[in-house]
């Protein structure tokens, strides 16, 4: 008999991280569902996160996202992908350490930037030096993200099925994730 998932596996970590295609990937391997905050807040306004930034600005996305956040937190067990900002909020941080197991994927800026530069659907990096924006963003929300229970390691050359294996088992050896049969 397979293990059992018992906590929702939550990823955090700056833009450019992972946390979509690992989130989906991973939650493949565990058969079960995959949800993704910014996916859930685009459905629910039928815009994308861009357009709901320039309509109704960041403050009004956050509200969302907390509330998704804690809606998505209340369904069985499954993996959450949230987006980059959402762990900077006490408040999303206490809601995810209740019902799930933060996975923080880190990575160096070059990997970052290389994975963002060529995307225009995030409305922060819409500045007149994206780099630096990525690099005081990075700064800045480290020590939230740090807090996370756990912290898995990006590097350059990594493919998505690595990653997701390198997640698998950091999930696997932490305590109370899951429950197998003896
Ligand atoms: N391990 C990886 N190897 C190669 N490409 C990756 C890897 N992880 C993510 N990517 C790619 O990088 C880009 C950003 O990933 P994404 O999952 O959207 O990040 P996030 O949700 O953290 O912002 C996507 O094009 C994704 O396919
Ligand atoms: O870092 C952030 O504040 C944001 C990250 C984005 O998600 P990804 O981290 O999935 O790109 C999205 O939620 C929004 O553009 C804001
Ligand atoms: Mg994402």
């Amino acid at each position: 008999m397979a293990c059992r998932l018992e906590k929702t596996v939550v990823m955090v970590g700056m833009m450019g991280a992972g946390k979509s295609a690992i989130g989906r990937a991973l939650a493949e391997r565990l058969g079960v569902p995959f949800l993704d905050s910014d996916a859930e807040i685009e459905r629910a306004a039928a815009m994308s996160i861009s357009e709901i930034f320039a309509r109704d600005g960041e403050s009004f996305f956050r509200r969302r996202e907390t509330e998704v956040i804690r809606r998505l937190l209340e369904g069985a067990p499954c993996v959450l992908s949230t987006g980059g900002g959402a762990f900077l909020s006490e408040r999303n941080r206490r809601l995810i350490a209740e019902r799930g197991v933060s996975v923080w994927l880190d990575a160096d800026l070059d990997l970052l930037w290389a994975r963002v530069r060529n995307k225009d659907t995030r409305p922060l990096l819409r500045t007149d030096n994206p780099r630096e924006t990525l690099a005081t963003l990075q700064d800045q929300r480290v020590p939230s993200y740090a807090e996370a229970t756990l912290r898995v390691m990006a590097e350059e050359g990594l493919s998505i099925e690595a990653m997701t294996q390198r997640v698998l088992e950091a999930i696997r050896a932490h305590e109370g994730v899951f429950t197998c049969p003896a």
